[in-house]
Protein backbone atom coordinates (compact mmCIF):
# COMPACT_ATOMS: atom_id res chain seq x y z
CA UNK A 1 0.00 0.00 0.00
CA UNK A 2 2.09 3.09 -1.07
CA UNK A 3 0.61 6.29 -2.43
CA UNK A 4 2.58 9.32 -3.29
CA UNK A 5 4.91 11.49 -0.35
CA UNK A 6 2.47 13.66 1.51
CA UNK A 7 3.93 17.87 1.67
CA UNK A 8 3.10 17.79 5.25
CA UNK A 9 1.68 21.61 5.94
CA UNK A 10 3.05 24.44 7.52
CA UNK A 11 0.85 26.30 10.41
CA UNK A 12 1.37 29.93 9.31
CA UNK A 13 -1.13 30.89 12.01
CA UNK A 14 -2.46 30.13 15.39
CA UNK A 15 -5.15 26.79 15.35
CA UNK A 16 -8.55 27.33 16.03
CA UNK A 17 -10.74 24.56 15.10
CA UNK A 18 -12.95 21.81 16.57
CA UNK A 19 -11.90 18.54 15.14
CA UNK A 20 -14.60 15.62 15.32
CA UNK A 21 -12.86 12.64 15.41
CA UNK A 22 -14.23 8.65 14.40
CA UNK A 23 -14.62 5.79 16.54
CA UNK A 24 -12.35 4.28 19.13
CA UNK A 25 -10.49 1.48 17.11
CA UNK A 26 -10.23 -0.58 20.24
CA UNK A 27 -13.93 -0.61 21.48
CA UNK A 28 -14.88 -1.28 17.48
CA UNK A 29 -12.86 -4.08 17.36
CA UNK A 30 -13.68 -5.27 21.04
CA UNK A 31 -17.49 -4.51 20.25
CA UNK A 32 -17.12 -6.44 16.83
CA UNK A 33 -16.05 -9.59 19.02
CA UNK A 34 -18.57 -9.50 21.80
CA UNK A 35 -21.22 -9.31 19.44
CA UNK A 36 -19.84 -12.27 17.53
CA UNK A 37 -20.26 -14.39 20.46
CA UNK A 38 -23.75 -12.87 21.90
CA UNK A 39 -26.45 -14.66 21.95
CA UNK A 40 -28.76 -12.19 19.76
CA UNK A 41 -28.09 -9.68 17.43
CA UNK A 42 -26.53 -6.31 17.96
CA UNK A 43 -25.86 -3.01 16.84
CA UNK A 44 -22.50 -1.00 17.25
CA UNK A 45 -23.12 3.07 16.66
CA UNK A 46 -20.79 4.71 14.49
CA UNK A 47 -17.89 2.20 14.50
CA UNK A 48 -14.72 3.38 13.39
CA UNK A 49 -14.38 2.49 9.54
CA UNK A 50 -10.74 1.65 8.91
CA UNK A 51 -8.46 -0.90 7.54
CA UNK A 52 -7.95 -2.61 11.15
CA UNK A 53 -11.85 -2.63 11.61
CA UNK A 54 -12.74 -3.77 7.90
CA UNK A 55 -10.27 -6.59 8.66
CA UNK A 56 -11.97 -7.44 11.99
CA UNK A 57 -15.59 -7.50 10.14
CA UNK A 58 -13.95 -9.37 7.26
CA UNK A 59 -12.68 -11.87 9.61
CA UNK A 60 -15.85 -12.58 11.54
CA UNK A 61 -17.93 -13.21 8.32
CA UNK A 62 -15.57 -15.07 6.68
CA UNK A 63 -15.93 -17.25 10.25
CA UNK A 64 -20.11 -17.06 9.33
CA UNK A 65 -21.37 -14.26 10.80
CA UNK A 66 -23.58 -11.57 9.25
CA UNK A 67 -22.05 -7.58 9.92
CA UNK A 68 -24.29 -5.82 8.23
CA UNK A 69 -23.50 -1.89 7.21
CA UNK A 70 -26.76 0.02 8.48
CA UNK A 71 -26.30 3.43 7.43
CA UNK A 72 -22.98 4.59 9.83
CA UNK A 73 -23.67 1.94 12.35
CA UNK A 74 -23.03 -1.93 12.06
CA UNK A 75 -25.58 -5.06 12.71
CA UNK A 76 -23.97 -8.16 13.77
CA UNK A 77 -25.71 -11.11 13.39
CA UNK A 78 -24.31 -13.79 15.32
CA UNK A 79 -23.88 -17.33 13.94
CA UNK A 80 -22.55 -20.65 13.81
CA UNK A 81 -18.63 -19.92 13.60
CA UNK A 82 -17.55 -22.46 10.94
CA UNK A 83 -14.52 -23.08 9.09
CA UNK A 84 -12.94 -23.25 6.16
CA UNK A 85 -12.02 -19.65 6.36
CA UNK A 86 -9.07 -17.50 5.11
CA UNK A 87 -8.31 -14.25 7.88
CA UNK A 88 -6.39 -11.90 6.70
CA UNK A 89 -5.18 -10.03 10.02
CA UNK A 90 -3.23 -6.94 8.00
CA UNK A 91 -0.93 -5.12 10.73
CA UNK A 92 -3.66 -4.98 13.37
CA UNK A 93 -2.80 -6.41 16.13
CA UNK A 94 -6.78 -6.44 17.76
CA UNK A 95 -7.06 -8.59 14.61
CA UNK A 96 -3.96 -11.28 15.17
CA UNK A 97 -4.75 -10.96 19.35
CA UNK A 98 -8.57 -11.01 19.43
CA UNK A 99 -9.38 -13.75 16.30
CA UNK A 100 -7.43 -16.75 17.07
CA UNK A 101 -9.11 -17.31 20.34
CA UNK A 102 -12.83 -17.39 17.89
CA UNK A 103 -11.63 -19.01 15.36
CA UNK A 104 -10.97 -21.98 17.99
CA UNK A 105 -14.72 -21.72 18.55
CA UNK A 106 -15.65 -22.53 14.81
CA UNK A 107 -16.20 -25.79 13.59
CA UNK A 108 -13.44 -26.17 10.76
CA UNK A 109 -9.79 -24.96 9.73
CA UNK A 110 -9.11 -21.37 9.83
CA UNK A 111 -5.85 -20.09 8.54
CA UNK A 112 -4.92 -16.67 9.76
CA UNK A 113 -1.50 -14.32 7.95
CA UNK A 114 -1.30 -10.50 7.74
CA UNK A 115 0.90 -8.15 6.47
CA UNK A 116 5.17 -9.07 6.46
CA UNK A 117 5.73 -7.26 9.75
CA UNK A 118 2.65 -9.02 11.25
CA UNK A 119 4.61 -12.38 10.87
CA UNK A 120 7.34 -10.36 13.13
CA UNK A 121 4.76 -9.34 16.29
CA UNK A 122 4.98 -10.90 19.45
CA UNK A 123 2.18 -14.35 18.98
CA UNK A 124 4.23 -16.74 20.96
CA UNK A 125 2.20 -16.55 23.75
CA UNK A 126 -1.19 -16.62 23.03
CA UNK A 127 -0.62 -19.56 20.12
CA UNK A 128 0.96 -21.43 23.44
CA UNK A 129 -1.76 -20.06 25.77
CA UNK A 130 -4.83 -21.55 23.36
CA UNK A 131 -3.18 -24.55 22.88
CA UNK A 132 -3.30 -24.97 26.62
CA UNK A 133 -6.45 -23.91 26.69
CA UNK A 134 -7.58 -27.29 24.14
CA UNK A 135 -6.99 -25.61 20.83
CA UNK A 136 -5.54 -27.05 18.05
CA UNK A 137 -2.68 -24.70 16.12
CA UNK A 138 -0.60 -25.66 13.44
CA UNK A 139 2.39 -23.00 13.30
CA UNK A 140 5.12 -25.28 11.63
CA UNK A 141 7.04 -24.36 15.31
CA UNK A 142 7.24 -20.80 14.58
CA UNK A 143 5.49 -19.16 17.18
CA UNK A 144 4.28 -16.47 14.78
CA UNK A 145 1.99 -15.65 11.87
CA UNK A 146 0.78 -17.58 9.73
CA UNK A 147 -0.61 -20.78 11.30
CA UNK A 148 -4.13 -22.50 11.03
CA UNK A 149 -6.42 -23.02 14.20
CA UNK A 150 -8.12 -26.21 13.07
CA UNK A 151 -11.00 -26.03 15.45
CA UNK A 152 -13.66 -28.36 16.34
CA UNK A 153 -16.32 -25.96 17.52
CA UNK A 154 -15.64 -25.67 21.16
CA UNK A 155 -12.80 -24.86 23.55
CA UNK A 156 -12.39 -26.39 26.78
CA UNK A 157 -10.51 -23.11 28.47
CA UNK A 158 -9.67 -23.68 32.21
CA UNK A 159 -5.90 -21.95 33.79
CA UNK A 160 -3.55 -20.64 32.13
CA UNK A 161 0.23 -19.22 32.43
CA UNK A 162 0.89 -16.36 29.89
CA UNK A 163 4.16 -13.71 29.62
CA UNK A 164 2.28 -11.08 28.25
CA UNK A 165 4.95 -8.70 28.68
CA UNK A 166 4.84 -7.82 25.17
CA UNK A 167 1.97 -6.48 24.59
CA UNK A 168 -1.38 -6.52 26.57
CA UNK A 169 -3.57 -8.12 23.77
CA UNK A 170 -2.48 -10.99 24.14
CA UNK A 171 -4.18 -11.26 27.53
CA UNK A 172 -7.56 -9.24 26.04
CA UNK A 173 -7.83 -12.13 22.85
CA UNK A 174 -8.12 -14.61 25.75
CA UNK A 175 -10.38 -12.63 27.84
CA UNK A 176 -12.56 -11.54 25.14
CA UNK A 177 -13.55 -14.96 23.83
CA UNK A 178 -13.78 -16.79 27.23
CA UNK A 179 -17.50 -16.38 28.18
CA UNK A 180 -17.68 -18.87 25.45
CA UNK A 181 -15.04 -21.48 26.71
CA UNK A 182 -16.64 -24.56 28.64
CA UNK A 183 -14.50 -23.81 31.75
CA UNK A 184 -14.04 -19.76 31.07
CA UNK A 185 -10.71 -19.24 31.72
CA UNK A 186 -8.10 -17.91 34.42
CA UNK A 187 -5.36 -16.05 32.72
CA UNK A 188 -1.97 -15.22 35.43
CA UNK A 189 0.60 -13.43 34.04
CA UNK A 190 3.87 -14.13 34.69
CA UNK A 191 7.27 -11.87 33.64
CA UNK A 192 8.05 -8.19 33.45
CA UNK A 193 5.04 -6.03 33.83
CA UNK A 194 1.94 -6.27 31.22
CA UNK A 195 2.04 -2.89 29.29
CA UNK A 196 -0.94 -0.60 28.17
CA UNK A 197 -3.38 -0.86 31.45
CA UNK A 198 -5.87 1.17 30.12
CA UNK A 199 -6.70 -1.41 26.92
CA UNK A 200 -6.85 -4.31 29.68
CA UNK A 201 -9.58 -2.35 31.43
CA UNK A 202 -11.02 -1.66 28.48
CA UNK A 203 -11.56 -5.30 27.92
CA UNK A 204 -13.15 -5.80 31.16
CA UNK A 205 -15.05 -3.45 31.09
CA UNK A 206 -16.98 -4.19 27.50
CA UNK A 207 -16.82 -7.68 28.49
CA UNK A 208 -19.12 -6.76 31.79
CA UNK A 209 -21.16 -4.73 29.34
CA UNK A 210 -21.98 -7.90 27.52
CA UNK A 211 -23.46 -9.73 30.04
CA UNK A 212 -19.74 -11.57 31.33
CA UNK A 213 -18.77 -11.91 34.72
CA UNK A 214 -14.79 -11.43 35.40
CA UNK A 215 -12.45 -11.03 38.10
CA UNK A 216 -9.99 -8.90 38.30
CA UNK A 217 -6.81 -9.59 40.88
CA UNK A 218 -2.71 -7.80 40.19
CA UNK A 219 -2.12 -9.68 37.05
CA UNK A 220 -4.37 -12.37 36.77
CA UNK A 221 -8.03 -12.21 35.27
CA UNK A 222 -10.96 -14.74 35.54
CA UNK A 223 -13.62 -15.01 32.80
CA UNK A 224 -16.76 -16.94 33.82
CA UNK A 225 -18.67 -19.14 31.08
CA UNK A 226 -21.71 -17.65 29.86
CA UNK A 227 -23.69 -15.65 27.41
CA UNK A 228 -22.76 -12.84 25.95
CA UNK A 229 -25.42 -10.05 25.02
CA UNK A 230 -25.43 -6.36 24.57
CA UNK A 231 -28.17 -4.47 22.13
CA UNK A 232 -26.33 -1.39 21.06
CA UNK A 233 -23.13 -0.32 21.23
CA UNK A 234 -22.39 3.34 21.15
CA UNK A 235 -18.37 4.07 20.49
CA UNK A 236 -16.72 7.11 21.90
CA UNK A 237 -14.16 8.99 19.62
CA UNK A 238 -10.54 7.59 19.21
CA UNK A 239 -9.03 9.77 21.65
CA UNK A 240 -5.94 8.59 20.83
CA UNK A 241 -6.35 9.72 17.44
CA UNK A 242 -7.02 13.05 19.08
CA UNK A 243 -3.07 13.55 20.18
CA UNK A 244 -2.38 15.01 17.28
CA UNK A 245 -4.75 17.25 16.68
CA UNK A 246 -4.67 18.42 20.38
CA UNK A 247 -0.71 18.37 19.95
CA UNK A 248 -1.33 21.29 16.99
CA UNK A 249 -2.41 23.77 19.19
CA UNK A 250 0.46 23.36 21.48
CA UNK A 251 3.34 23.55 18.54
CA UNK A 252 1.34 26.22 16.56
CA UNK A 253 -0.73 27.83 19.75
CA UNK A 254 -3.96 28.27 19.13
CA UNK A 255 -6.94 26.12 20.38
CA UNK A 256 -8.23 22.59 19.62
CA UNK A 257 -11.85 21.42 21.00
CA UNK A 258 -11.79 17.35 20.53
CA UNK A 259 -16.00 17.26 20.44
CA UNK A 260 -17.77 14.30 22.41
CA UNK A 261 -14.79 13.96 24.72
CA UNK A 262 -16.46 11.07 27.41
CA UNK A 263 -16.83 11.88 30.71
CA UNK A 264 -15.30 8.71 31.96
CA UNK A 265 -13.81 6.13 29.73
CA UNK A 266 -11.18 3.29 29.56
CA UNK A 267 -9.38 4.87 26.54
CA UNK A 268 -5.57 5.55 26.97
CA UNK A 269 -5.91 8.54 25.23
CA UNK A 270 -7.51 10.26 28.24
CA UNK A 271 -4.35 10.50 29.40
CA UNK A 272 -3.76 13.25 26.92
CA UNK A 273 -5.17 15.57 29.52
CA UNK A 274 -2.52 15.06 32.17
CA UNK A 275 0.21 15.01 29.71
CA UNK A 276 -0.15 18.21 27.36
CA UNK A 277 -1.14 19.85 30.94
CA UNK A 278 2.46 18.51 31.84
CA UNK A 279 3.80 20.09 28.51
CA UNK A 280 2.17 23.41 29.28
CA UNK A 281 -1.10 23.28 28.04
CA UNK A 282 -4.35 24.61 29.13
CA UNK A 283 -6.65 21.83 29.29
CA UNK A 284 -10.51 22.29 30.22
CA UNK A 285 -13.72 20.42 29.67
CA UNK A 286 -17.10 22.10 28.59
CA UNK A 287 -20.27 21.34 26.84
CA UNK A 288 -18.32 21.46 23.25
CA UNK A 289 -15.82 18.47 24.44
CA UNK A 290 -12.45 18.57 25.20
CA UNK A 291 -9.94 21.87 24.55
CA UNK A 292 -6.27 22.36 24.59
CA UNK A 293 -5.11 25.91 24.03
CA UNK A 294 -1.16 26.47 23.89
CA UNK A 295 0.97 29.28 23.09
CA UNK A 296 3.44 27.29 21.07
CA UNK A 297 5.90 27.66 23.67
CA UNK A 298 5.94 24.29 25.87
CA UNK A 299 8.31 22.13 27.70
CA UNK A 300 9.65 18.47 27.24
CA UNK A 301 7.88 15.80 29.15
CA UNK A 302 9.54 13.11 31.55
CA UNK A 303 7.28 10.43 31.90
CA UNK A 304 6.86 6.85 31.80
CA UNK A 305 4.41 5.75 29.10
CA UNK A 306 3.85 2.12 29.90
CA UNK A 307 0.35 2.74 30.53
CA UNK A 308 -0.43 4.00 27.20
CA UNK A 309 2.47 3.87 25.00
CA UNK A 310 0.16 4.03 21.73
CA UNK A 311 0.11 7.83 22.67
CA UNK A 312 3.96 7.65 22.11
CA UNK A 313 4.77 8.55 18.40
CA UNK A 314 2.96 11.75 18.44
CA UNK A 315 4.01 12.58 22.00
CA UNK A 316 7.69 12.19 20.45
CA UNK A 317 7.32 14.84 17.53
CA UNK A 318 5.49 17.28 19.70
CA UNK A 319 8.72 16.73 22.67
CA UNK A 320 10.95 17.25 19.28
CA UNK A 321 9.72 20.73 19.24
CA UNK A 322 9.93 21.52 22.87
CA UNK A 323 12.00 24.32 24.54
CA UNK A 324 13.26 21.67 26.99
CA UNK A 325 14.60 17.83 26.60
CA UNK A 326 12.22 14.82 27.34
CA UNK A 327 12.39 11.68 28.51
CA UNK A 328 9.62 8.82 27.67
CA UNK A 329 9.97 5.86 29.06
CA UNK A 330 8.44 2.20 30.05
CA UNK A 331 7.90 1.96 26.23
CA UNK A 332 10.38 -1.07 25.29
CA UNK A 333 7.44 -3.18 23.91
CA UNK A 334 6.96 -0.91 20.95
CA UNK A 335 9.73 -2.15 19.48
CA UNK A 336 7.25 -5.04 18.52
CA UNK A 337 4.14 -2.29 17.44
CA UNK A 338 3.41 -1.82 13.42
CA UNK A 339 7.53 -1.03 13.57
CA UNK A 340 10.42 -0.83 16.27
CA UNK A 341 9.00 2.66 17.15
CA UNK A 342 11.82 3.59 19.21
CA UNK A 343 13.94 3.13 16.36
CA UNK A 344 11.93 4.88 13.65
CA UNK A 345 11.12 7.69 15.79
CA UNK A 346 14.92 8.24 16.38
CA UNK A 347 15.93 7.48 12.76
CA UNK A 348 13.57 10.15 11.26
CA UNK A 349 13.74 12.64 14.37
CA UNK A 350 18.01 12.88 13.65
CA UNK A 351 17.45 12.75 9.68
CA UNK A 352 15.57 16.26 10.25
CA UNK A 353 18.60 17.34 11.98
CA UNK A 354 17.21 16.80 15.61
CA UNK A 355 18.40 14.59 18.48
CA UNK A 356 17.16 11.52 19.73
CA UNK A 357 18.04 9.03 21.58
CA UNK A 358 16.71 5.32 21.99
CA UNK A 359 17.15 3.97 25.31
CA UNK A 360 16.25 0.39 25.84
CA UNK A 361 12.91 1.28 26.64
CA UNK A 362 12.21 4.37 25.45
CA UNK A 363 13.75 7.94 23.82
CA UNK A 364 15.37 10.52 24.86
CA UNK A 365 14.72 13.63 23.27
CA UNK A 366 16.47 16.97 23.24
CA UNK A 367 15.19 19.86 20.82
CA UNK A 368 17.25 21.08 18.09
CA UNK A 369 16.25 23.24 15.18
CA UNK A 370 14.84 21.20 12.24
CA UNK A 371 15.28 20.83 8.85
CA UNK A 372 12.56 19.57 6.02
CA UNK A 373 13.22 16.15 4.19
CA UNK A 374 11.92 12.83 3.87
CA UNK A 375 10.17 11.13 6.77
CA UNK A 376 9.63 7.54 6.19
CA UNK A 377 6.87 6.03 7.68
CA UNK A 378 7.21 2.20 7.76
CA UNK A 379 3.74 1.08 7.42
CA UNK A 380 2.88 2.86 11.01
CA UNK A 381 -0.24 5.25 10.75
CA UNK A 382 0.94 6.59 13.82
CA UNK A 383 4.23 7.57 12.10
CA UNK A 384 2.17 9.97 9.75
CA UNK A 385 0.60 12.02 12.61
CA UNK A 386 4.17 12.24 14.15
CA UNK A 387 5.01 13.69 10.72
CA UNK A 388 2.34 16.14 10.49
CA UNK A 389 2.81 17.50 14.11
CA UNK A 390 6.78 18.19 13.10
CA UNK A 391 5.67 19.56 9.63
CA UNK A 392 3.69 21.92 11.77
CA UNK A 393 6.65 23.49 12.61
CA UNK A 394 9.17 22.80 9.87
CA UNK A 395 9.01 23.50 6.04
CA UNK A 396 9.69 20.90 3.73
CA UNK A 397 8.74 17.99 5.46
CA UNK A 398 7.95 15.39 2.70
CA UNK A 399 6.16 12.27 4.12
CA UNK A 400 6.52 8.67 2.86
CA UNK A 401 3.48 6.61 1.94
CA UNK A 402 0.77 9.02 3.89
CA UNK A 403 -1.76 6.04 2.76
CA UNK A 404 -1.03 3.88 5.66
CA UNK A 405 -2.65 6.19 7.73
CA UNK A 406 -5.56 4.75 7.00
CA UNK A 407 -5.33 1.83 9.04
CA UNK A 408 -7.42 4.27 12.14
CA UNK A 409 -7.69 7.22 10.28
CA UNK A 410 -8.73 7.08 6.46
CA UNK A 411 -9.69 11.02 6.48
CA UNK A 412 -6.60 12.30 8.42
CA UNK A 413 -4.98 14.37 6.17
CA UNK A 414 -8.15 16.30 5.14
CA UNK A 415 -9.01 16.82 8.45
CA UNK A 416 -5.42 17.95 9.14
CA UNK A 417 -5.95 20.49 6.21
CA UNK A 418 -9.41 21.54 7.61
CA UNK A 419 -8.00 21.81 10.93
CA UNK A 420 -5.35 24.45 9.79
CA UNK A 421 -7.92 26.24 7.41
CA UNK A 422 -11.44 26.57 8.76
CA UNK A 423 -14.21 26.52 6.71
O1 LIG B 1 -6.08 -3.70 22.96
C1 LIG B 1 -5.96 -2.72 22.22
O2 LIG B 1 -6.93 -2.25 21.58
C2 LIG B 1 -4.64 -2.11 22.08
C3 LIG B 1 -3.67 -2.37 23.01
C4 LIG B 1 -2.31 -1.78 22.95
O3 LIG B 1 -1.44 -2.80 22.51
P1 LIG B 1 -0.05 -3.16 23.26
O4 LIG B 1 -0.37 -3.58 24.64
O5 LIG B 1 0.53 -4.21 22.39
O6 LIG B 1 0.76 -1.89 23.22
C5 LIG B 1 -2.25 -0.59 22.01
O7 LIG B 1 -0.94 -0.17 21.82
C6 LIG B 1 -2.93 -0.91 20.71
O8 LIG B 1 -2.87 0.18 19.83
C7 LIG B 1 -4.40 -1.20 20.94
C1 LIG C 1 -0.03 -0.34 18.41
C2 LIG C 1 -1.07 0.02 17.66
O1 LIG C 1 -1.88 -0.81 16.96
P1 LIG C 1 -2.19 -2.36 17.02
O2 LIG C 1 -3.64 -2.49 17.38
O3 LIG C 1 -1.93 -2.87 15.63
O4 LIG C 1 -1.29 -3.00 18.05
C3 LIG C 1 -1.45 1.45 17.54
O5 LIG C 1 -2.54 1.71 17.00
O6 LIG C 1 -0.69 2.33 17.95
Amino acid sequence: MSSPHWSAPVAHAPVDAAVPLPGSKSMTNRALVLAALGTAPGRIVRPLRSRDTDLMAAALRSLGVGVDEDGADWRVLPGELRGPARVDTGLAGTVMRFLPPVAALAAGEVSVDGDPRARERPMGPIITALRTLGAAIDDGGRGALPFTVRGTGSVSGGEVVIDASGSSQLVSGLLLAAPRFEKGVEVRHEGPPVPSGAHLAMTVAMLREAGAAVETDENAWRVVPGPLHRETWAIEPDLSNAAQFLGAALVAGGRVTVPGWPAETTQPGDALRGLLAAMGAEVSRGPDGLTVRGTGRFAGLDADLHEVGELTPVLAAVCALADSPSRLTGIAHLRGHETDRLAALAAEINALGGDAAELPDGLEIRPRPLRGGVFHTYDDHRMVMAAAVLGLAVPGIEVENPGTVGKTLPNFTRQWASMLAPA
